[in-house]
């Protein structure tokens, strides 16, 4: 039988109680590795995470913290390599994207959505990437950006930055750090069927429109998710770096 994918390799994901990061967690774990999830307040989740890791065979450990608060990065970081030893990989997954029009964008729901997807990513990379320094041995560092990268969206005009944002620092940090052998990228999904969008997606109408421009024909699922960063997060990516892989069944590409 082949290796695992992940044999021997840590894997740390933020925002992993529900959703992508969660499936990109038990992804990670199916595929060999140990696991660590951060998510903000949903203990239960975070719980049943862990519980479904362990049920085959791999560590796992939940901690607790807001992304926001740049604090939380470095408590993370620590937290999960005192209980699994240290990092080979790390997902950056944590998100909100409370839909609001632009004309009277509140101020605080805006810097929220920086906070939380933007802020909150830099500090956690820059934490996760310090200590894959420290430990010498490279890495991979992994973004949950968006297709909203690169179209836009009318109720998300402080949501679309953060997701070009986090898709730019991996370029940027893939040159910053591929000299210590570690690698960054960003997968960039489509419309995916989780909380975020549950209550947008709720209008029939619109849920329609969103699936007819799929040309794999539906809307996707967190678990679409895990195998493209088990691969970026894998030695089979070992000269993959700076890159960004659009996992949206075609929407992207589907003009007419
Ligand atoms: N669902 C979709 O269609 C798409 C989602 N994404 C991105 O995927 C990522 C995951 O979102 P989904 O799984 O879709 O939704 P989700 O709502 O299930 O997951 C978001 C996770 O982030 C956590 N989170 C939110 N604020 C946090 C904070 N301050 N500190 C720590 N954790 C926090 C939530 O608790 C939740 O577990 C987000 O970054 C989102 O922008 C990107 C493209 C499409
Ligand atoms: C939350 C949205 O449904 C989702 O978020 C993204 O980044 C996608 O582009 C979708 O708009």
């Amino acid at each position: 039988m082949a290796t695992p994918l992940l044999a021997g390799k840590v894997v740390l994901v933020t925002g992993a109680s529900t959703g992508i990061g969660r499936a990109a967690a038990i992804g990670a774990a199916l595929h060999g590795a140990d696991v660590a999830i951060n998510y903000h307040s949903d203990d239960a989740g975070a719980a049943s995470c862990v519980a479904e890791i362990k049920a085959f065979g791999r560590l796992a450990v939940a901690i607790k913290g807001d992304v926001a608060d740049p604090a939380t990065a470095t408590d993370f970081i620590t937290r999960a390599c005192d209980a699994l030893g240290k990092v080979d990989v790390f997902v950056n997954n944590a998100g909100i994207c409370p839909f609001h029009a632009f004309l009277d964008m509140p101020a605080e729901t805006l810097e929220r959505t920086m906070r939380v997807n933007l802020h909150g990513a830099y500090y956690m990379v820059q934490a996760a990437a310090n200590r894959m320094v420290a430990q010498g041995n490279g890495g991979s560092i992994i973004a949950v950006s968006s297709i909203s990268a690169l179209v836009g969206g009318e109720y998300q005009t402080h949501y679309t930055p953060t997701k070009a944002g986090v898709h730019s620092l991996m370029q940027s940090a893939a040159i910053a750090l591929g000299r210590h052998g570690i690698r960054c990228n960003s997968v960039l999904p489509g419309t995916i069927l989780t909380e975020i969008n549950k209550d947008d997606l709720a209008d029939e109408g619109k849920r329609t429109r969103m699936a007819a421009r799929v040309p794999l024909g539906r809307l996707g699922a967190p678990e679409d998710l895990a195998g493209p960063i088990v691969f970026l997060a894998s030695d089979l990516a070992r000269y993959v770096t700076g890159a960004a892989l659009l996992v949206d069944g075609g929407a992207f590409v589907n003009l007419q």
